[in-house]
């Protein structure tokens, strides 16, 4: 593959500030990055601003960045709820709710508003086909996934998924932004559904909330299990409290579309906590309570 310098991308717009959406933008701005955060409104936005903001001020009580370095990445970083305002963005990171139709709402929009003729889109989605996205633009050649891990700022894997529809020079660029600017490793997967790591790692989550239904096993005794027989760092149900539930079975059911395989069915207590609004962390319940 081409060397392309990773230079080339100094202007990063995001679109979502949840809590993938605000670990992103924390990443690149931390890299010197430009980066414009968007939200759909002045409410969102602020709860987005003040989640990105206490990680920083976390992350500089831990000293991992200076106070110098936390107000320079501070002003780096800028909000709006207008993504009209991503017109001059070289690479544009999509990562909003796991929805096909509102994620390719988004991309016909930031298709009008983003003017560089090079820009990059790149989409979060942590199973949607990313065809389905590229298709919505009139430059299909210039999306790809760009998949960070939860939380974002510690994490270091990126998935590279480049749609049956982008350019070599794309996934060069996407690559180059991953590893040189932003310093994680990057794997690349075809555009299946699930990628790499959510294809291995749903079907287990599913399996716990499977086991946990059944009355197997506790909670707490399914997560000691695969923390303390498995060295995870979380169990299964920690883990998809962490991710969010609703996120869970949106990930399970774009899969099981895709793969029509049981093993991605989202089991009846997944749905039924969603709709009670157990949402996991973000929520304040999902498998465990959070303060
Ligand atoms: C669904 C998808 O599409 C794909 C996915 O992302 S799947 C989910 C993938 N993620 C995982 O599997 C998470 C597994 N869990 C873990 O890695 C760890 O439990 C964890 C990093 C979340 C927390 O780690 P921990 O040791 O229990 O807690 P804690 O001591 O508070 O944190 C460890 C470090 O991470 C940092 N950290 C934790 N949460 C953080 C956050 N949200 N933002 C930034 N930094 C964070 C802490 O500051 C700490 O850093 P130092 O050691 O440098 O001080
Ligand atoms: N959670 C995880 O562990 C991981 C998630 N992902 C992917 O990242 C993406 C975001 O997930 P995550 O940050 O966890 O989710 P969150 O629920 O934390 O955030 C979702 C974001 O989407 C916005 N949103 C919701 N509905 C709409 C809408 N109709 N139009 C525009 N924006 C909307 C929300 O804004 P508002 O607050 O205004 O509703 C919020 O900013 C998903 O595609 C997910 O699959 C990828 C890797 C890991």
């Amino acid at each position: 593959m081409t060397d392309i310098p990773a230079g080339d991308i100094a202007r990063v717009g995001v679109v979502g500030c949840g809590q993938m959406g605000a670990g992103i933008a924390e990443v690149c701005a931390r890299a010197g990055l430009d980066v414009k955060v968007a939200e759909t409104t002045g409410e969102a936005l602020e709860i987005g601003r003040t989640r990105l903001f206490n990680s920083l001020t976390k992350a500089a009580g831990r000293g991992k960045i200076s106070a110098d370095e936390l107000a320079d990445t501070q002003a780096r970083l800028s909000f709006t709820t207008d993504l009209g305002e991503f017109a001059d963005r070289d690479l544009v990171i999509e990562a909003v709710v796991e929805s096909e139709q509102v994620k390719t709402e988004i991309f016909q929009v930031l298709d009008q508003v983003v003017t560089r003729p090079d820009a990059v889109l790149a989409s979060n989605t942590s199973s949607i086909p990313l065809v389905k996205l590229a298709v919505a633009t009139s430059r299909p050649d210039q999306v790809i996934g760009i998949h960070f891990f939860n939380p974002a700022p510690v994490q270091q894997l990126v998935e590279l998924i480049p749609a049956l529809t982008t350019s070599e020079g794309t996934l060069a660029r996407a690559q180059a932004f991953a590893e040189k600017v932003l310093g994680k490793h990057a794997i690349r997967a075809q555009d299946r559904s699930g990628f790499v790591v959510n294809a291995l790692l749903i079907p287990y989550l599913l399996s716990a909330i499977r086991m946990f239904e059944s009355g197997i096993a506790s909670r707490e005794d399914i997560d000691n299990g695969m923390e303390l027989g498995c060295a995870h760092p979380m169990g299964p149900l920690k883990l998809s409290d962490l991710i969010g539930l609703d996120t869970v079975a949106s990930v399970a059911s774009s899969m099981y579309e895709e793969y029509k395989e049981p093993l991605y069915a989202a089991p009846p207590l997944l749905q039924r906590m969603v709709d009670a609004g157990r949402l996991g962390r973000k929520s304040g319940s999902g498998f465990y309570a959070y303060a």
